[in-house]
């Protein structure tokens, strides 16, 4: 099975092959969007460096799946701008921003399969709907990236007649096919079980390394954020309050971003989001409360490439922009930085579910 997809790769002989970036920079400036009175979060500014993993945290309702749609430009967002290459998904001409969703993979909660179809017509859905391409070359296509996510031998089932974690590797392949420059997820572990979730971690970075895509994965799981990124961010109260290193946010003093790592219900996020002044004043006055959530949580290695992958070239870039920043990161952001580079560079764990 070839190490990558896609046009940028060049081989310069059987056994080594240079990569060039396939992933682009995703630049979001001053992003505000708003249902009707509603404001759902503003001022967003943040930057998907190329070829990086992040994930997006917040609680649930602040957003994740708004933000994820506005990227594509499936929704509109009142102000700002989402730049792609020079293209603004946001508030350029419908045809320019049809063309650059060409550069995106989604992968949607439930995988988005069309129940009717086996997985290989599914799969091969956005070359049929997005290209010319000839059958025979759809055929291969598909079947490769079907490989590459363990569903070899799969294509005639139909949705209905796999497994949650199988429909989700199904919908990762359908959104590799047209070799995105950009994946965005969107809870690529709803309904997985602890194994399974650990199988698309894994295969996130297997994907990463393999393709050298720009990620973006809203999740809910800790696991995830913490061994799978190299950036994170939060959304909270209509806000960014966090995005930069995975190290920063999961070090990170602020109370909203503590008590979501530790799941704690003391703290500033209530069941409706927010809590009213009231019992945030009570929970203060309450000792047991605050001290609570004033732990730090034990930071995992970064999940490496399973053996047989190449690098990831994406952690060597990443690493090369922390080095500039370190200096301004808190103490403990930086002593987990050297930990996890000093952490034995041991392959994945990677398997078919
Ligand atoms: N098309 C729409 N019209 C009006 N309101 C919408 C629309 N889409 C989303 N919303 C509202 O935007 C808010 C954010 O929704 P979103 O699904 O992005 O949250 P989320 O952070 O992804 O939540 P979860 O973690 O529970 O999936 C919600 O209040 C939702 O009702």
């Amino acid at each position: 099975m070839p190490w990558l997809l896609g046009r940028n790769v060049l081989e310069t002989s059987c056994l080594s092959r240079v990569v060039v970036s396939l992933g682009i920079e995703v630049v979001v400036e001053g992003l505000t969007k708003e249902f009707g009175r509603q404001t759902i979060w503003r001022d967003v500014t943040l930057t998907l460096p190329e070829g990086e993993v992040s994930v997006l945290l917040g609680p649930s309702g602040t957003g994740k799946t708004v933000f994820l749609k506005s990227l594509v430009g499936l929704l509109k967002p009142e102000e700002g701008r989402v730049l792609i290459d020079g293209v603004d998904m946001v508030n350029d001409r419908d045809r320019d921003v049809f063309e650059a969703r060409k550069r995106f993979g989604l992968m949607f909660q439930d995988g988005a399969l069309f129940g009717s179809m086996p997985l290989f017509d599914n799969i091969a859905f956005p070359l049929r709907e997005h290209t010319r391409k000839k059958e025979q070359e759809i055929r291969r296509i598909v079947l490769e990236r079907m490989e590459m996510v363990g569903l070899g031998g799969e294509e005639r089932k139909l949705p209905g007649q796999i497994s949650g974690g199988m429909r989700k590797r199904a919908g990762l392949a359908r959104a590799l096919v047209l070799d995105p420059e950009i994946i965005l997820c969107d809870e690529p572990d709803s309904g997985l079980d602890p194994v399974r979730t650990a199988h698309i971690s894994q295969l996130l970075i297997d994907v990463n390394a393999r393709i050298d895509a720009t990620m973006l994965i809203v999740t809910h799981n800790i696991d995830i954020a913490a061994t799978v990124p190299d950036n994170i961010g939060m959304l909270y109260r209509r806000d960014l309050v966090a995005f930069g290193p995975r190290e920063a946010l999961l070090t990170s003093d602020e109370p909203a971003v503590l008590q979501f790592l530790h799941g704690d219900t003391r703290g500033p996020i209530g069941m409706s989001e927010e809590k009213d002044a009231a019992l945030l004043a009570a929970e203060a006055a309450d000792t047991a409360g605050p001290a609570r959530t004033r732990r730090t949580i034990e930071i995992p290695p970064q999940l490496r490439p399973t053996p047989g992958m190449p690098p990831r070239q994406g952690e060597h870039r990443h690493s090369l922009r922390v080095d500039e920043m370190l200096p301004r990161l808190s103490y403990p952001a930086q002593q987990a930085i050297w930990a996890n580079r000093n952490h034995p560079q041991e392959g994945g764990r990677n398997g078919a579910n």
